[in-house]
């Protein structure tokens, strides 16, 4: 990646540990849902509030840079990646979590140009684990240089009856526990490219292998994906699990 995005990067980790002090804060006082399409799929104020600091700071120095945002896609905002530099955030990764306490929520900022995710952040606000990577450079974690396991035997964060399964209830997480080498892979059917767009990159900068449910390559639009520490076990997975189609997060809006 040329140097040039660097000084973006730098602005990532920044606002993403000021969304971060916004997100602790708000969890002692302010985790009242206000809107629920589905028994998981829940908002509140403090994911708009913190999506609005991210873009406005964002905005600010970067001001022909465009955004895909959970909220702002919510309020009818297009879902498209173009060849532009574009920042795509999940401002809360992990919001039922976040509604009930539950310790692992982050923010997410994946970041691409030409459409290829060129850095990624997630920020773990309650274990304080800034995630970084950027494509070619590594993956790390607060500073420190992450590596996927070199396990046959598979710890997944995912459901499955075939694999023994862990899950921290937030795709960002999870794709961190494998670029970390604490699980060894992790999919899901139904997520959105704000919740995988950074894990993605740390995963793959930390050694992993992301592939598609089908087992073609991984598509960030598809609201699929598997991410696991080698090609065995990623392909292992798509064997086991029963995949099908979602539409796409690009498709277009309805009239
Ligand atoms: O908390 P979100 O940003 O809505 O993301 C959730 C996602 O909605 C849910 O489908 C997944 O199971 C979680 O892992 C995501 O992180
Ligand atoms: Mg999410």
């Amino acid at each position: 990646m040329a140097d040039v995005w660097q000084s973006s990067m730098d602005h990532a980790v920044a606002v993403a540990r000021k969304a971060g002090e916004m997100v602790r804060g708000a969890l002692k006082d302010d985790r009242t849902v206000m809107t629920k399409s589905s028994a998981v799929d829940l908002v509140t104020q403090t994911d708009q509030k913190v999506e609005q600091l991210i873009i406005q700071s964002v905005k600010e120095k970067f001001p022909t840079h465009r955004f895909i945002g959970e909220e702002s896609v919510a309020a009818g905002e297009s879902c498209n990646l173009t060849d532009d530099p574009t920042w795509i955030i999940d401002p809360i990764d992990g919001t039922t979590n976040f509604v009930h306490a539950f310790p692992f929520v982050a923010v997410s900022i994946g970041f691409s140009v030409n459409k290829q995710v060129e850095f990624g952040v997630v920020y773990s606000c309650l274990e304080d684990k800034m995630f970084t990577a950027r494509r070619g450079r590594g993956a790390f974690c607060n500073g420190e240089p992450l590596q996927v396991s070199e396990q046959t035997d598979a710890l997944v964060t995912h459901l499955t009856c075939v694999f023994r399964v862990r899950g921290a209830g937030t795709a960002a997480i999870n794709m961190c526990l494998v670029a970390s080498g604490c699980a060894e892979a992790y999919y899901e059917i139904g997520i959105h490219v704000w919740d995988v767009a950074a894990g993605s990159l740390i995963v793959s900068e930390a050694g992993g292998v992301l592939l598609d449910v089908d087992g073609g390559d991984v598509d960030l639009m598809s609201r699929r994906i598997v991410a696991a520490n080698n090609r065995t076990i990623a392909e292992r997975i798509v064997k086991e699990i029963e995949s099908f189609t979602l539409q796409r997060d690009d498709a277009p809006l309805q009239s």
